[in-house]
């Protein structure tokens, strides 16, 4: 019986296929199974057909469906693995599989795949362009040096014509996967002795080292970044049945770049737009730092519970071993302060809520007779007062209020801080106090209990952390190699918290990457959602500088968002029930759906309707497990690291979003006005972003100004 193994190009389509189609695949795969090769080649269902003027010549089609064809790597060396590639519509399966060149890198041993005729056809052009050009990429680097790294001929002759690295960028796809990574290394500045470590003996079977006779099926085991390969028939079950799981299996070149670098010299920083496959990386990070030795211990940390909830069962998943899983604390980086200071002081803490903290503080303005809103108290609390650790009045009159708008004077201090005062008073004699208070607590106490410090801290979703949570991490870990790996993305910034990471001791200058490719969602809805930011300027994660989201692609492909308006909120609710019942309709799983909005009260609306119509629902703040059954209704802030097959984003109308109550006027504070409008902008990008096949975006009467429709051209396929 022959053996199958998959590519990572196989689950590229593979997820997105409708169901006829993978019942199709399914029983293929079956075939290969069950029959010996003579009887493969035979099977008049299957069809294993050569392909004409194929520049392999072990590319195979198979029949799928009338209109689908599975692409297959047929070994010719008598091993008896086939390679399955692509499944791909009838008519441009051929195009796909005869342009296609599969080889066995010289230095890591593993099967790479290139474009052969797209480069054939390209590099003369580039070498005629680089004939004028001052420099060449890799001009210091000899042919020898490259060679040695696995870069072949037809590989160095392209390298040399390159003359900078967005032609490198742009050539990559084409490229085989590994010599592709071996020169983005170098263009980053990494020495080739570097990437011999980091790369090619990381990924080079230790056995094979000096084994020159290469069979194909030998290559496809040394390919496990790429290629998974089927040992037994509950696998290959599990793994059609389960195929968003295939992150746990490949990386992408520039996520495993990052995740599985042997060792970053301090703290390392990846930041990306959504769907960037961050929080993969994360995880992949933590399954690192856990293989370099048995008793790490790691913190896997993140804002919110609902997202700590998810890191912990993923995280389950990629590793799969209870031992290892001991290893790893996942929690909020409030619940792993609050656990802190219990364990080293040996007194529980009780936090108070944020509704009860804006009613004491309205108590405040209406007792002090105070001229300033309850949410500029609070945001004056928490973006000087206690991310500055101002303890007294003194220092309060003179600290810095960068990033909080218009200036303060002196008369006007001298008013805000006894009513600072007088809220912390309540505080202590209620004998409460905030989640921030504890971080700080927790941040001193860990200063001198290096017993309850962990080897390493993983932080996801870090965009919205506060400095006082930073300080809490800080001082959870001993500074030096590998203390803390951070993903966020300021783009998704939706409280309003800006940090200076130096200034809380963590510098990651120098190990700052990012990624770039969204995997989640395709090129039309990530086009229209990144449309909502519209080129506004976001402050970096680190706090140094800005951030953009140039170069934020999508290689996937699908419908165009619908965006409409209703003339009234029942009107809305009725398309939407009706919508999603086409989703289902369409063979969407229920739990594959989300209905999104701004407010509760909205989602309560819609609620009704789809129970009316007689929808299932669940809501996602009463944590329900995954796999039961329901539309997930959420707001907009609860949607933050979540993802759904569908996406209706409702209720997105003129005075929602922004909602005017979180918006600082701007004749009172431009500057704050500013950023809060920005805030609102990143919340419905958060919302938007969370849909993988469809997005549906609606309103009542006038839409949100936010609401880019007219103004965004649609990506060309
Ligand atoms: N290497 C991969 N192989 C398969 N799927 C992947 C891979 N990387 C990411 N994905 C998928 O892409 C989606 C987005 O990944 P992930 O949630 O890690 O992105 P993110 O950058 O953290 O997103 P966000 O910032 O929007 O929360 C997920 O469905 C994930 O499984």
């Amino acid at each position: 019986m022959p053996n199958l193994a998959f590519a990572h190009s196989f689950w590229d389509t593979y997820d997105r296929l409708e169901k006829q189609v993978k019942s199709g695949v399914r029983k293929a795969m079956q075939k290969f199974q069950q029959l010996s090769v003579a009887e493969l080649h035979a099977d008049k269902g299957l069809h294993l057909e050569s392909v004409d003027n194929a520049r392999d010549p072990r590319m195979r089609t198979i029949r799928i469906t009338d209109f689908w064809r599975g692409v297959v790597l047929a070994p010719d060396d008598g091993s008896d693995v086939f390679l399955l590639l692509n499944v791909v519509p009838h008519d441009d399966a051929y195009g796909w599989a005869a342009k296609r060149l599969y080889t066995i890198n010289s230095a890591t041993r593993a099967v790479e795949v290139r474009n052969v005729v797209a480069i054939e056809e390209l590099t003369p052009p580039l070498e005629q362009a680089a004939s004028e050009a001052p420099t060449r990429l890799f001009a210091k680097y000899s042919d020898t040096v490259l060679r040695d790294l696995g870069i072949d001929d037809q590989v160095l002759r392209a390298a040399r014509a390159i003359t900078d690295e967005g032609q490198l960028e742009a050539f990559g796809g084409l490229l085989p996967e590994d010599q592709f990574e071996v020169l983005q290394f170098l263009t980053e500045g990494f020495t080739p002795e570097e990437v011999y470590r980091d790369l090619v003996v990381e990924r080079r079977p230790a056995e094979d080292a000096d084994d020159t006779g290469d069979s194909l099926a030998r290559a496809i085991v040394n390919t496990r970044s790429r290629i998974t390969l089927i040992t037994n028939p509950d696998e290959l079950t599990e793994i059609l049945e389960k195929p968003f799981a295939a992150w746990r299996v490949f990386l992408h070149r520039s996520q495993r770049r990052v995740a599985y670098r042997v060792s970053y010299n301090g703290p390392a920083q990846v930041t990306g737009g959504p769907g960037t496959g961050k929080t993969v990386v994360a995880l992949h990070r933590v399954k690192h730092l856990l293989s370099r030795s048995a008793d790490t211990r790691v913190l896997l940390t993140t804002f919110t519970t609902a997202l700590a909830k998810s890191l912990r069962e993923n995280l389950a998943l990629l590793l799969d071993d209870d031992d290892l899983l001991a290893r790893v604390q996942v929690t909020t980086v409030d619940a792993y302060a609050n656990r802190v200071v219990r364990e080293i002081s040996g007194r529980a803490q009780s936090p108070i809520t944020d509704a009860d903290e804006r009613q004491i503080w309205r108590r405040i303005i209406r007792t002090q007779n105070l001229p300033w809103s309850e949410q500029f108290l609070v945001q004056e609390f928490r973006h000087v007062v206690l991310a500055q650790q101002v303890h007294s009045r003194k220092d309060y009159l003179l600290a810095d209020r960068r990033g909080r708008g218009a200036p303060l004077q002196q008369a006007q201090r001298v008013r805000v801080w006894p009513a600072i005062e007088a809220f912390l008073a309540e505080l202590s004699a209620a004998g409460t106090t905030t989640h921030l208070q504890i971080c700080d607590r927790a941040a001193e106490l860990l200063s001198t209990a290096n017993e309850h410090r962990v080897g390493h801290v993983v932080v996801d979703e870090a965009q919205d952390l506060h400095p006082a949570q930073w300080r809490v991490l800080r001082a959870a870990v001993e500074p030096g190699p590998d203390d803390l790996f951070i993903t966020g993305d300021p783009h998704q910034r939706i409280y309003d918290s800006h940090v200076s990471l130096r200034a809380v001791g963590i510098s990651v200058a120098g190990r700052s990457s990012r990624l770039r490719v969204n995997y989640r969602s395709t090129a039309e809805i990530l086009t229209w959602a990144t449309g909502v930011i519209d080129g506004t300027p976001v402050e970096e994660l680190s706090g140094d500088g800005t951030d953009s989201l140039t170069g934020y692609r999508s290689l996937l492909h699908g419908k165009w968002p619908i965006a409409e308006g209703y003339s009234s909120a029942r009107d809305e609710a009725v398309a939407v029930s009706e919508l999603v019942r086409t989703w289902i309709d369409q063979g969407v799983r229920s739990n594959e759906i989300a209905v999104c909005a701004r407010f509760n009260l909205t989602l309560d609306k819609v609620q009704d309707q789809l129970r009316a119509d007689g929808v299932p629902t669940e809501r996602v703040k009463d944590q329900p497990r995954t796999e039961v059954e329901g539309v997930r209704l959420a707001s907009m802030h609860a949607m933050k690291g979540l993802e759904f097959q569908c996406v209706a984003v409702v209720g997105v109308s003129e005075k929602v979003v922004p909602f005017a109550k979180e918006i600082t006027p701007a004749d009172v504070d431009r500057k704050q006005h500013e950023a809060d409008l920005l805030k609102e902008r990143c919340l419905l990008f958060v919302a938007c972003t969370r849909a993988r096949d469809a997005l549906a975006v609606s309103w009542s009467g006038t839409p949100s100004p936010f609401v880019p429709e007219r103004k965004v051209r649609r990506p060309s396929r």
